[in-house]
């Protein structure tokens, strides 16, 4: 029997991330491919035209899966009866901005929009916020939507986890998909930790750590870590447009693992809301690394975490510490 469509926001439709992501939802690479969906977009007065011809595309593409489409510059329509909400509408950094400027900017929207969800979204609905500060982002929404179950409110890091493979892949000329279980900590922001203390590539005689792989510390304490961390900047800076098609395809993998699962041996980084585990303060949004089932995530318990990992999880803590509370500020 044909499954009922799922409703699936995306907020800031009409920008480059939107562009790039409402297509691949609507061919099923976010909820599968045989979920029809009916996409929600919304965006803001000035781009109403624009996202009136994202719409028009979405009719002429004629996606078997898409049921409707629903665009719309008014929130509560925008909300109503939404399954998922991908919340990327905001502003983006342009060149030589830090994360930091843009926060006054987008903590607000994420506090009226976090109401608008409360109120009018499905019971149960998944949110995943993209717009930066991300981390900060959720955690506003989280805050003022008490109603939401804070495990239902999360935040990107997956493409920071996916650069982490597509540079391991690179630096040991192994396919992508034979990296597996790299972390993302903390922030999605310079400050992030990504470790692959963990990880593994599949090769021809088993499992091997990465580590084993590289054999080089130098490299993967130090340049590794920095072009992960830099890498949302080098696209800025090459493009002059923060990256769209690699957010577009990393929201679909997040969502895609929280409602369908994570293979069975396989880890994925995302950010949630702390229960204190590892050591990180409870109350803030944190990328850790989780596995899903049944639609539900699951912190991975129980790595051992040596002392520059944990230097470097504490400080990317911190940095989100910081932020809450700049954030709060900013609202005040
Ligand atoms: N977490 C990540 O990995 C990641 C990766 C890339 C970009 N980002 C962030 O995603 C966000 C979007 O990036 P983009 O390149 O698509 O930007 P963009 O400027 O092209 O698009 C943003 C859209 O949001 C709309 N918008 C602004 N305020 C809104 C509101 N109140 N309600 C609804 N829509 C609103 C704008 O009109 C615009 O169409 C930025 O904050 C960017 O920094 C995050
Ligand atoms: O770094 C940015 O501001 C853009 C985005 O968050 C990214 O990681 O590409």
């Amino acid at each position: 029997m044909a499954k009922e469509p799922m409703r699936v926001l995306v907020t800031g439709a009409a920008g480059q991330i939107g562009y790039a992501l409402v297509p691949m939802i609507a061919r099923g690479v976010m909820l599968g491919t045989d979920q029809p969906v009916i996409l929600h977009m919304l965006d803001i007065p000035p781009a109403a035209e624009a996202l009136n011809g994202v719409k028009m595309e979405l009719v002429d593409a004629a996606f078997p899966l898409l049921k409707g489409v629903v665009a719309t510059t008014d929130v509560v329509e925008a909300c109503t009866g939404v399954n998922v909400a991908v919340m990327v509408g905001g502003f983006p950094r342009k060149e030589g901005m830090e994360r930091k400027d843009v926060m006054s900017k987008n903590v607000s929207i994420y506090k009226a929009q976090a109401s608008a969800l409360e109120a009018h979204a499905a019971p149960n609905c998944k949110v995943l916020v993209v717009a930066n500060p991300a981390n900060t982002n959720a955690l506003i929404l989280k805050e003022f939507a008490p109603s939401i179950p804070e495990r239902n409110v999360t935040c990107l890091t997956r493409l920071d986890h996916n650069r982490a493979l597509g540079q391991i892949s690179e630096r040991l000329n192994v396919q992508v998909s034979d990296v597996k279980n790299v972390i993302i900590w903390g922030n999605h922001s310079s400050t992030q930790y990504p470790d692959v203390n963990h990880a593994t590539v599949k090769t021809s005689s088993g499992e091997k750590p990465v580590c084993e792989l590289v054999a080089d510390d130098a490299w993967l304490n130090g340049e590794f870590i920095t072009t992960v961390q830099q890498r949302g900047a080098a696209i800025i800076k090459a493009r002059k447009l923060s990256s769209a098609l690699s957010a577009a395809s990393s929201a679909c993998d997040h969502i895609r693992d929280w409602v369908l699962g994570t293979p069975e041996g396989t880890f994925v980084s995302m950010g949630v809301y702390s229960d204190g585990s590892y050591g990180v303060p409870a109350g803030l949004i944190y990328s850790f690394p989780v596995t899903c089932s049944g639609g539900e995530w699951k912190i991975v318990q129980g790595l051992p975490i040596d002392e520059f990992s944990r230097k470097k999880m504490d400080a990317t803590a911190q940095e989100l510490s910081e932020e809450k509370a700049l954030a709060y500020s900013c609202l005040e």
